[in-house]
This record gives structure tokens, C-alpha cells and sequence, in this order.
């Protein structure tokens, strides 16, 4: 008897997402290989797979050869990450890649680094290896979830260089997906934020979620058929942080009043606004290089003939290259600088964040930093 469905599928997900993996080593092995990088690169190039792995001498019986790519799952000790970190354990095995996993302390809670021991003695069991408890501490730039998101993966990337891994997996599913637009819908700020989380982010595509197309329940009925002992974080039920309430009052409500695959359609609005965001900003990178005028400048007139949403990509590419920190840019922003093209009556320089400087001179305009 095969296994039950819920874990037939998370292993699926993750057996397709260490298949990208590999091809992506494969491609970069032999190329695109930045200088002294060599013997990084080549000890980065994928073990043969299951089944080829006698042919490559008696080395190839050992299980933990430094140069078998290393994947590290990012676990919490919750359900969606216990789940993912059981596949991984599964299908790396298989595969003959090696698997590890790294729980990250917040210092948040009490008691919070015997919680992260307890992770770390779970995820050992299960065979993965390296297993470790990062601390961190969380500041409160941008809200205390923002901060703790922050350190966390300031954390997740500092291990993945330590150990040279390949890929570091998350657990978010279809529903933190649906969750992500809706908050990006709320803060009004475009497209890109309503796109939500993408398969692959960070330094060259290093987080890879396999879960994203899966819900919750599927997830969390894979823990259960399987007797994975999980910890259910009080933060995801405190209606204290914006996202519980989202999950347990939000969007309940919104299945209520709009009937069952709001979340689907909301991970499906994501995956098609990733699509429109990506065009848009490969258009506004072609579009900026026929607006600069050569001295450092952009022409007004050809700034003003672009579409809004194409210019207002152009203007942000040109304060970045400033120097204004990207996180730092609003809407805002971006309606006060386009006004120079669109309603230009005379205004003086534009002060941006990173002492950045917006001015129009003439038909030109000038941005850079002070
Ligand atoms: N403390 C942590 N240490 C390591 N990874 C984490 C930690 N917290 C979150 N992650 C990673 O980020 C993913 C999303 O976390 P988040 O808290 O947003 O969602 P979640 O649905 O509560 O996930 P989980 O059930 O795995 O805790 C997790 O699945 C995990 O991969």
C-alpha cells in the first residue's frame, strides 16, 4: 500500500522542487562560474542521482561526501515546516542529496530556547544533518513582525553560506499565499505586492517553497497521518499581529460571504500578477535607457510619453541607482517625482530618502544624491 495521499503529495512537491534544484547546480557546474569560485562550483555540482551513484567509485556509498549537494529546510517546529522537513528527509534520501534543517530562536517567548532544543532533537530524529538552533535578536524596525522576519532570515542566510548549501525550502502554502495578497491588496502599493511570496527568491533563487500550490489542510493532515509531533506557535493565534487576525477572522469571513476558492483564486491573482509585474519591469528597463539623455539626465518628454505605470517603474529604477534605499521608497515618492513631469509648475528640487535629490532642469531631469 502506497503512502497516504496528503504525504504522497508534500513528497511530490518536494521531489519536484529538488529535481529544479539539481538541473540549476547542473547548469551553473560547468559555467557562468564568477572567478575563484572554481572549486566551490565544482563541489556544488549534484551528486549522480539514486541508482547512478555506484558508478562513481567507492566514494559514492558514503552518505555525507562534502562535495553532495547540501538542501536545509528552514523549520519552526509548526506544522507546515515539520511536514516539509519530513519529505526532505524522504526525497533527499532517494536522490542522494543531503539534508539538513535550521530552527531559528526569536528570543521572543519564554522558554523559547528549550522549545528550539526540542525542535532541533525532532529534526534529528528524522535523520537530518546537519540540525541547528540559531538565536537572534529581533529589533523593531518596521513592526514586530516585520523585525522578526528580518532576523530571520539575516539568520537562514548566514547558515546557507556557512554550510554551502544549495537551497534552503520553506513551508508557506497556498494559504499564507492567499494571506500575502491580501495584505499587499491593503497597503495599496501595486502589483508587485499583490504577486505574494514566488517559488524561488532570495540570492540566486536560494529559498524555494514547494508548498506554495498546497493548502494547509493537506499539509497539516500529512503531520497527522504521520504521527509528527508539531508545535503550535501562539503568535499565529494572537489577533495581537496582523496576520492571525487575517487568517482567523479575515479570511474566514471572506469564504462566508464569497463562497469556498476565495484562497485558490486569491494564489491564482498572485501568479498572475508576478507575470504582469515581471513585463512591466522588463518594459521600464528598456524604456529607461532610451529616456537617459547621455549627460546623466532623463528627457522630460520622453519620460512623460511613457505609460504611468511604465514612467513610475523608470522613476523608481533612477532613485535607486541614486541611492535611495528601495525599501524606503512610497507611492508617495514616486507621485511627487512623476508630478515633475506631469504637472511641472516650477517646483524646486524634490528631497528623497538616502539624500537623494529629484530636479527638473528645463526639459531634463535630474536626479542623484547630495
Ligand atoms: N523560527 C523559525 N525557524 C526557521 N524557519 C522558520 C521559522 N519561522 C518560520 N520559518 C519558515 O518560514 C515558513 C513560514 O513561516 P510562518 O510562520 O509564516 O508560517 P506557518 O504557516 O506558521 O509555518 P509553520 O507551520 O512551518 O510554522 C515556515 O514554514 C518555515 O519554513
Amino acid at each position: 500500500m502506497g503512502p497516504h495521499p496528503a504525504v504522497a503529495a508534500i513528497r511530490l512537491a518536494v521531489r519536484r522542487v529538488l529535481h529544479d534544484v539539481l538541473t540549476d547546480l547542473h547548469r551553473h557546474a560547468g559555467h557562468d562560474r564568477p572567478a575563484g569560485t572554481a572549486r566551490r562550483a565544482a563541489h556544488a555540482a549534484p551528486a549522480p542521482l539514486a541508482g547512478a551513484a555506484a558508478a562513481d567509485g567507492p566514494r559514492a556509498a558514503l552518505p555525507e561526501r562534502p562535495d553532495t549537494p547540501l538542501v536545509l529546510v528552514a523549520c519552526s517546529g509548526g506544522a507546515d515546516s515539520m511536514a516539509l522537513a519530513s519529505a526532505l528527509a524522504f526525497e533527499a534520501r532517494k536522490l542522494g542529496v543531503r539534508a539538513g534543517a535550521i530552527t531559528v530562536d526569536h528570543n521572543l517567548q519564554q522558554g523559547s530556547a528549550l522549545r528550539a532544543a526540542e525542535v532541533v532533537t525532532r529534526l534529528t530524529a528524522m535523520d537530518l544533518d546537519p540540525v541547528e538552533a540559531v538565536a537572534v535578536h529581533v529589533g523593531r524596525e518596521g513592526g514586530p513582525e516585520a523585525a522578526a522576519r528580518d532576523a530571520r532570515y539575516a539568520a537562514l542566510d548566514a547558515a546557507a553560506e556557512r554550510h554551502g548549501a544549495a537551497a534552503v525550502l520553506l513551508g508557506h502554502t497556498r494559504d499564507d499565499q492567499a494571506e500575502t495578497v491580501l495584505l499587499g491588496l491593503a497597503r495599496g502599493s501595486g502589483i508587485r505586492s499583490l504577486s505574494g511570496m514566488a517559488d524561488a527568491s532570495g540570492p540566486a533563487g536560494r529559498y524555494r517553497r514547494p508548498f506554495l500550490r498546497l493548502d494547509r489542510q493537506t499539509v497539516r493532515k500529512a503531520c497527522l497521518v504521520q504521527s509528527i509531533p508539531v508545535w503550535d506557535d501562539p503568535h499565529n493565534t494572537d489577533p495581537a499581529y496582523t496576520r492571525s487576525r487575517l487568517r482567523h477572522e479575515g479570511l474566514p469571513a471572506l469564504e462566508k460571504a464569497l463562497g469556498k476558492g476565495v484562497v485558490e483564486a486569491l494564489a491564482r491573482t498572485a501568479q498572475l500578477s508576478r507575470d504582469d509585474a515581471d513585463a512591466l519591469d522588463t518594459w521600464a528597463a528598456e524604456a529607461e535607457q532610451s529616456v537617459r539623455d547621455g549627460d546623466g539626465g532623463l528627457t522630460c518628454a520622453g519620460l512623460y510619453a511613457l505609460p504611468p505605470a511604465v514612467r513610475r517603474r523608470v522613476l523608481r529604477r533612477a532613485l535607486i541607482e541614486a541611492g535611495s534605499p528601495a525599501g524606503s521608497l512610497f507611492a508617495r515618492h514616486l507621485e511627487e517625482v512623476d508630478r515633475l513631469i506631469t504637472g511641472w509648475r516650477g517646483q524646486r528640487a524634490i528631497n528623497l530618502p538616502g539624500r537623494v535629490e529629484a530636479t527638473r532642469q528645463g526639459g531634463r531631469l535630474v536626479i542623484r544624491q547630495s
